[in-house]
């Protein structure tokens, strides 16, 4: 059995992504090869975080007790965890509907089996200070089941992200998010931004969670 920093456990809906509005097992883990100037998650990505060692058992056995379809991983930034191409596949042989959150600066190629998750796959714009850590070969292994998310904060962002979708022609490879870092830009700045430039194939989302429980609350 292999052991995984876990930062927090918890079930609620999922406030993002294509699954947004349902139930999820969200396990977080330490740790981050990143850092986003917007992190809402600064808690779970410093080694001296407080984590739990959980094994791929003590995992399953959440699941299990809480009678739960789908699982997100993220973190922190879960595809650098030691050994959890093994906890995947795992959870995939269990049938659970896996979704991994990530940052878009890690290879996904090893996780791409017969039997894979799902994938939520940042790509950092410029307000991240992140962008030039992004990892673009991996957009050939996306379907339209994963999603390519682009978190904006300004004219600057959208239109960065607007060039990347039509490079990579992402729409017709994934479903292509936009959602607003939290706080920083009006949500009806990028509608308006959409609008404009005709970006039909498009969805915009907001964190569901956040307004649902306060912005600073763990575990939600
Ligand atoms: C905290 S990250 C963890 C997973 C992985 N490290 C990543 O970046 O995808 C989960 C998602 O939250 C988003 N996020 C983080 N801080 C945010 C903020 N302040 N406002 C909006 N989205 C944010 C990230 O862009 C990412 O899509
Ligand atoms: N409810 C809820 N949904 C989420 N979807 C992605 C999350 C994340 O932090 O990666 C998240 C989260 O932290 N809470
Ligand atoms: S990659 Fe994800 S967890 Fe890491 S700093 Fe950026 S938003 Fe936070
Ligand atoms: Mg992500």
């Amino acid at each position: 059995m292999n052991k995984y920093k876990v930062i927090e456990k918890f079930i609620s809906i999922n406030g993002e992504g294509s699954r947004a509005g349902q139930l999820s097992a969200f396990i977080r883990f330490n740790y981050c090869n990143l850092n986003c100037s917007y992190c809402d998650t600064k808690y779970a990505n410093t080694v001296d975080a407080s984590y739990e060692l959980l094994t791929e058992q003590d995992i399953l056995d959440y699941l299990n007790d809480n009678n739960v379809i789908n699982v997100t991983l993220t973190g922190g930034e879960p595809l650098i965890q030691d050994n959890i191409d093994i906890l995947i596949n795992l959870l995939l042989e269990n049938n659970y509907s896996v979704e991994i959150e990530t940052n878009g600066s890690i290879d996904i190629k090893p996780f791409i089996n017969k039997k894979r998750p799902i994938f939520t796959l940042d790509y950092k714009t410029p307000s991240s200070n992140m962008e030039n850590k992004m990892y673009l070969n991996n957009y050939q292994y996306l379907t339209k089941n994963d999603v390519v998310k682009f978190v904006v904060g300004n004219y600057d962002d959208l239109n960065k992200t607007k060039e990347i979708i039509n490079t990579y022609d992402l729409t017709n490879h994934a479903k292509v998010y936009l959602s607003p870092v939290f706080g920083m830009i009006e949500p009806s700045t990028i509608v308006d931004y959409m609008i404009k430039h005709q970006m039909n194939d498009v969805y915009m989302q907001l964190q569901m969670h956040k307004f649902i429980w306060d912005v600073n609350q763990r575990g939600v």
